[in-house]
């Protein structure tokens, strides 16, 4: 018997929506469908009458003598989920290990130079949206260019994920994005707990995850939360998303590098898209669910090849893959 194609992928959407939906009782699977149908809404087509640039121009701060793979994974997620350029912003002596990753980015050796604000600044008209963070490392130095870096980006009302060692310099100073709400924050676990007892003031209970990333959210003034973990819980401080879709069990480093560089393009795609699309949810809401389902497909993927050897770099050639998979079937 001859199987419709349209069949087939309609199949493969209801078993990722069925895995994804299954272990939380508050949603139904029409409400998982509902809201990767509000991702798809986002996502620009690609049509032979862009230029180069429009399907998205990001940065990303963060690379050291420590930490040159963070960066690089943010990058180049932003590249493989769609954005035409993605530009670096490191220390001087990672510049050369990050170029020799690949010559698809453009890599700025500025952030550790007396005049990395200035110099990060004059890219910024160019930029569509900032991950601040990846491999930044919390050398005080390279914080307090980062902190003037942020200023500037909100000034240009340039939207902002913050991730890593960014969301370090959050937790001494979370004034730095007090109430911008074009700023999402990725923490770990980890993480998480530094802001909470960072920006709480009353003590809150981390374990019940969806009211303390709420409370979270609206100490900060709205900013969305995205916390990592078996489930990634999203709150922009009035509604909580849960992303449950299965992804594995290996939690090598990078997995949440590439989450940011994913964020990075959809968070500008979202706000591109305008809330008339969101069905009442906020554009940095609808981005980070579908920066987080397209994380954990990923890893779904990569482990089913690799298994217990499965690294971060083997999550890189299945984002066309699970891209596709969960938002163009
Ligand atoms: N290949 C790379 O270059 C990578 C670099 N990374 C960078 O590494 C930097 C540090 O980020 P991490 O997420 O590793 O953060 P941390 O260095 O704070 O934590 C590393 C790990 O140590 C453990 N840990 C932390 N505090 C602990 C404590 N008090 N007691 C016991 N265990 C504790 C946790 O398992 C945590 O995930 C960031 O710049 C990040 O971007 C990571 O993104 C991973 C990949
Ligand atoms: N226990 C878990 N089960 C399933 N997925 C998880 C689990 N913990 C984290 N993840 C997923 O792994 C991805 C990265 O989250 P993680 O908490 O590892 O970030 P991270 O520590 O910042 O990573 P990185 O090493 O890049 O800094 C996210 O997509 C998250 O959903
Ligand atoms: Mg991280």
């Amino acid at each position: 018997m001859a199987v419709a194609p349209g069949w087939l992928a309609a199949q493969a959407c209801q078993r990722v929506l069925k895995r994804a939906f299954s272990l939380h009782k508050a949603h139904s699977i029409k409400d998982m469908e509902n809201t990767f149908q509000l991702v798809k809404n986002i996502i620009p087509p690609l049509t032979s009458k862009k230029h180069k640039g429009q399907a998205g121009r990001i940065g990303i701060v963060g690379g050291c003598q420590e930490y040159t793979g963070a960066p690089y994974f943010a990058a180049i997620s932003a590249l493989k989920v769609g954005a035409d350029l993605s530009h670096v912003f490191c220390t001087r002596e990672a510049a050369p290990v990050i170029k020799s990753y690949s010559p698809e980015l453009i890599v700025h050796p500025v952030l550790d130079s007396p005049d990395a604000v200035h110099e990060v600044e004059k890219w910024l008209p160019r930029l569509h949206a900032l991950v601040v963070g990846p491999g930044l490392g919390r050398e005080d130095a390279l914080l307090k260019n980062v902190e003037g870096i942020l200023e500037a980006s909100k000034a240009r009302a340039i939207p902002v994920v913050i991730d890593a060692d960014g969301l370090w310099l959050i937790a001494q100073q979370p004034t730095l994005i007090q109430g911008y709400r074009k700023a999402v924050l990725t923490p770990n676990h980890v993480e998480f707990l530094r802001l909470l007892e960072a920006v709480l003031t009353d003590p809150v209970d981390s374990s019940d995850r969806r009211g303390a990333g709420l409370r979270l959210s609206q100490a900060l003034g709205n900013v969305t939360v995205v916390q990592k973990g078996e489930q990634d819980v999203i709150s922009d401080g009035e509604q909580v998303l849960e992303c449950n879709l299965q992804g594995s069990n290996r939690r090598c480093g990078g997995q949440g590098d590439l989450l940011s560089g994913f964020l990075g393009v959809m968070v500008q795609w979202a706000l591109h898209a305008g809330p008339e699309k969101m069905n009442g949810f906020s554009p940095p809401l609808v981005a980070a669910f579908g920066a987080c389902s397209l994380t954990r497909q990923c890893s779904h993927q990569a482990f089913q090849k690799y298994g217990r050897s499965t690294t971060t770099s083997d999550m890189i050639p299945e984002i066309g893959p699970a891209f596709s998979r969960l938002f163009e079937t």
